[in-house]
Order: C-alpha cells, then sequence, then structure tokens
C-alpha cells in the first residue's frame, strides 16, 4: 500500500501516476484476448474445450457442457432456507429497482404535424457473463438476469466457469430464480467470443453483459461493435472518503472487502487524519491475515492499495473525481455525506454515510452492482434495463408536414451535392 500526503511536494506526480496505473489490459492480457478470440472463431467449441481443461482443470465433453433447468430447479429447492431466503430478497429488491428504470415509448406530432416518436424493444438475445474463477457469484446471475429478464429479452445465456468441473448450488438456484434459459459452463475470454461469434453448440448472442476478471474484461471491450455490451467492468475497485469519527475497523473491512475479489483489484481511503489513516492501515493487516481470502486480498492491498492524506474532506472530492471509482463510499455524517455528494461527479455507485458498506450494494440494495472500472464511470454507468435494450425512431408525414419541412431538407441535399436525396423530398412537393 502506498502513503500519499497531498500537502507534501511531488503530491502531483504521485497522484497522476496512481491515476494512470494500468490494472486492467496490459499488453499481454489484450493481446492474449486477441489470439483467443481468434481461436475460438476458427475452432470454435475444440477451443473452449481445451482452453477449459487448461484454466478450470476439466473436460467438458465428459463432464457436459450445460448445466440443465432441472439441475438449478434442484439446487432451489435443496437450499438452506436463509441463503434461499436471502437469495429471494435479494431478487425481489433487484427486480423492484430495474423496473423503475423501464423506458416509455415516445408518439406526438409537432407543431409542423409531424408525427415522431422512438419505441423501445428488447435485444432478442442476451449472455450474461457470471465470473467463477476465485470465488462464485451467484449475486451477479441476479444483477445480470433480472434486468434482462424485466427488459424482455426471450433468450438469456449465462456462462460461468465452473472451475475443477465443481458446479455452485447457488448459483444454479439463483439462475433458477432469475430465469435463466440456457447455462454454458465455460468462463474467460473465450465464453466471451463464443457468446460473440456463436460456436457448433453456442448460438450467437445481441448483448453481452456482466462482470469479470482482466481477460473477461479485456474480451467484452475487444468484441464491442460485434455484439453490444454493457460496459466494462473489470477487476473490483472502492475509494473510501471517511473522517476520524469512523471506526477503523470498520474502515478496514470496507477497503478489504473489495481488495479480497482479485490481486488487482484496487481500495483507496482518503481522510484528513494522520491518526486514522495509521489506525486503518493497522487494522487491514490484522483483518487480513484472518480472511479466507487474505493472500488475494494481501496482493491487492500491497501492489494497488492507498491511503491519501488530505487537508480536508471536501478538498478531496476533485482527487476522487480524477480516479472515477467503481464504488465510493462517503463515511461521514449524514449532512456532510449530502454535501460531498454534491462535489462527486464522476463514480460507478456512491455509498452514503456511516451506515452504507459497500457491500449492501453487492448484494440486496437493488442497484445493479455491474459497475464501471478502471475510471471508466467518467463515461460509463452501471448495467440497467437499457442495455437490454434499443430504441427504434418512427417519422410520419402528411402532405402538409413534408411541405413544411421538406424545402429545406432538398435545400441541405443541394448543399452536400446530393441530387438524388433531393429529388426524393421534392417529387413529393
Ligand atoms: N466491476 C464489477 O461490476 C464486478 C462485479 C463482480 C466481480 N467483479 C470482478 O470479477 C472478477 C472475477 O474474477 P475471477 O478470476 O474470480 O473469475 P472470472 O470468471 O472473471 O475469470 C476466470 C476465468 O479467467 C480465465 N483466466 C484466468 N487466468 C487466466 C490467464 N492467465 N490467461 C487467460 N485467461 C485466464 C479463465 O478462463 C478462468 O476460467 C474479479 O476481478 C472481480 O473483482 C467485478
Ligand atoms: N463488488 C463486486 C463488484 O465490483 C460485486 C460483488 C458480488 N459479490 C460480491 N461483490
Ligand atoms: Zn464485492
Amino acid at each position: 500500500m502506498q502513503r500519499l500526503n497531498a500537502s507534501e511536494a511531488g503530491f502531483a506526480d504521485a497522484f497522476d501516476a496512481l491515476v494512470n496505473g494500468r490494472r486492467e489490459a496490459d499488453a499481454d492480457v489484450s493481446s492474449v484476448v486477441t489470439q483467443t478470440i481468434r481461436d475460438v472463431r476458427a475452432r470454435g467449441d475444440v477451443t473452449l474445450a481445451e482452453m477449459t481443461q487448461r484454466f478450470d482443470g476439466f473436460d467438458l465433453n465428459a463432464a457436459g457442457w450445460q448445466i440443465d433447468a432441472a439441475q438449478c430447479k434442484a439446487a432451489y429447492e435443496a437450499l438452506a432456507p436463509d441463503l434461499r431466503d436471502a437469495l429471494t430478497l435479494a431478487a425481489k429488491r433487484i427486480e423492484a429497482y430495474h423496473k423503475a428504470q423501464l423506458p416509455e415509448n415516445r408518439d406526438y406530432r409537432d407543431a409542423d404535424n409531424v408525427r415522431l416518436g422512438a419505441r423501445w424493444s428488447a435485444v432478442d438475445a442476451a449472455g450474461v457473463y457470471v465470473p467463477g474463477g476465485r470465488a462464485a457469484y451467484p449475486s451477479s446471475v441476479l444483477m445480470n438476469a433480472i434486468p434482462a429478464k424485466v427488459a424482455g429479452v426471450e433468450r438469456i445465456v449465462m456462462v460461468t466457469p465452473t472451475p475443477g468441473g465443481e458446479t455452485n448450488q447457488a448459483v444454479m438456484a439463483a439462475a433458477y430464480l432469475a430465469g435463466v434459459d440456457e447455462i454454458w459452463r465455460v468462463g474467460g475470454a473465450q465464453a466471451i467470443a463464443a457468446l460473440a461469434y456463436g460456436t457448433e453448440r453456442i448460438r450467437a448472442v445481441d448483448v453481452i453483459t456482466g462482470p469479470g476478471n482482466a481477460w473477461v474484461a479485456e474480451a467484452k471491450r475487444q468484441l464491442y461493435g460485434v455484439v453490444g455490451i454493457d460496459m466494462v467492468a473489470g477487476p473490483s475497485e472502492i475509494l473510501v472518503v471517511a473522517d476520524a469519527k469512523n471506526d477503523p475497523e470498520w474502515i478496514a473491512a470496507d477497503l478489504l472487502s473489495q481488495a479480497e475479489h482479485d490481486p488487482t483489484s484496487q481500495s483507496i481511503l482518503f481522510t484528513d487524519d494522520a491518526g486514522f489513516a495509521d489506525a486503518v492501515a493497522k487494522a487491514v493487516d490484522a483483518q487480513i491475515a484472518s480472511l479466507a481470502t487474505g493472500a488475494v486480498a494481501r496482493q491487492s492491498w500491497d501492489d494497488f492499495g492507498a491511503i491519501v492524506l488530505v487537508d480536508d474532506l471536501e478538498g478531496a472530492m476533485p482527487l476522487v473525481n480524477r480516479l472515477a471509482g467503481e464504488h465510493l463510499e462517503l463515511a461521514v455524517d449524514d449532512d456532510r455525506a449530502e454535501r460531498l455528494f454534491d462535489l462527486v461527479r464522476h463514480a460507478g455507485s456512491v455509498f452514503l454515510g456511516r451506515m452504507t458498506p459497500e457491500a449492501i450494494g453487492d448484494y440486496v440494495a437493488g442497484p445493479n452492482h455491474v459497475l464501471p472500472t478502471g475510471r471508466r464511470a467518467r463515461f460509463a454507468s452501471g448495467l440497467s434495463v437499457l442495455d437490454f435494450m434499443k430504441r427504434t425512431s418512427f417519422i410520419a408525414l402528411d402532405k402538409a408536414a413534408i411541405n413544411a419541412i421538406g424545402p429545406a431538407a432538398a435545400t441541405l441535399a443541394d448543399a452536400e451535392g446530393l441530387p438524388a436525396h433531393a429529388a426524393s423530398v421534392r417529387k413529393r412537393l
């Protein structure tokens, strides 16, 4: 973990390095992914089986390529009651939040009696990536598949790695709860390529959503345009802005909640109190020692973690905006959290006040936990129902309407040197 002090000489350069440090697609990841995409296009299922053997350690042809609906239903029914209740609560809250995102069609006539509007429709097929390399993510099943369902997608195809051939009961139960139509036991960049281009077994989809590690995120980025994507959601990140009135143990746990996802996750604390910074650093070290995920969290914290000491928390906000983090906690009194929130320009999701740990958003709050990473909150938003929909505009004119606006169109066509355009309008005037 690096310690930075905003009032020391050299801070600007050190902070620039923190902002510009690449944790995700370095040249290696990028070229490996390009080659993987080529291989999947050329050899389809053969490549998927080979890569699954190499990375997930099992034989797809022997273990089976798919998890079927009956297995998912059985997993749901066999789930421990508290886990089933938790999944159900999460699903209900996620569904309610995302239903409110459904857009409205428009259809109206303007002052020239031109009929204008736009009609929303769902994509035909969506591929949802559910990570599964280091941890199993039933919550990500819900966060992807429920918005797709709410949007009205007819075919929801889930891909997820099953390391060692082990299927995860909670993931299957969540797929049943969310109404996933197909599940393929493949992961990584190869699964994204399979969804984008199709293989002998897997039919291509129109949109791919979901989070994943650096290879998965880079594959989505490279395949955008062949398919639609939600955004690039790679290794998790958290920025915490906290004053000394917090319990350092709570803030340490918040930082570690994202560090434990991936060795390239990033957790950064901004505080205005050097003593509090020391206490959090100490608590992080102590807590890592007792985490089952401690090795991953240690690597993330050591390599990418930071504590930034600032003069005042309001002054930290321009720095926070430059980092444009996936998650931002404002762990201060509620009224101050509102004031700091007003200064936020770039963040995937914001957690207000001392009683709102980021982990609540990961599971049960309702807004989507698939969020832009790698500073992409500057231009991207979290997954929503709209990622599974597209808008078709429409125009209808009658004689009066074309006489009103047609001459201007013909004049513009003349100016562009496109006489067939001009004629197609003038013939109707
Ligand atoms: N941003 C978000 O919204 C969000 C949400 C949840 C999880 N996440 C992130 O998702 C990620 C989950 O990662 P994971 O690894 O546990 O699961 P994963 O499913 O994303 O990746 C596992 C797959 O990665 C591939 N892979 C692993 N090492 C490779 C290598 N050296 N070369 C090529 N391919 C390789 C393999 O195919 C493997 O099956 C974490 O980074 C986590 O932070 C992000
Ligand atoms: N924090 C992750 C998004 O970066 C989402 C998640 C799922 N489960 C636990 N956490
Ligand atoms: Zn998380």
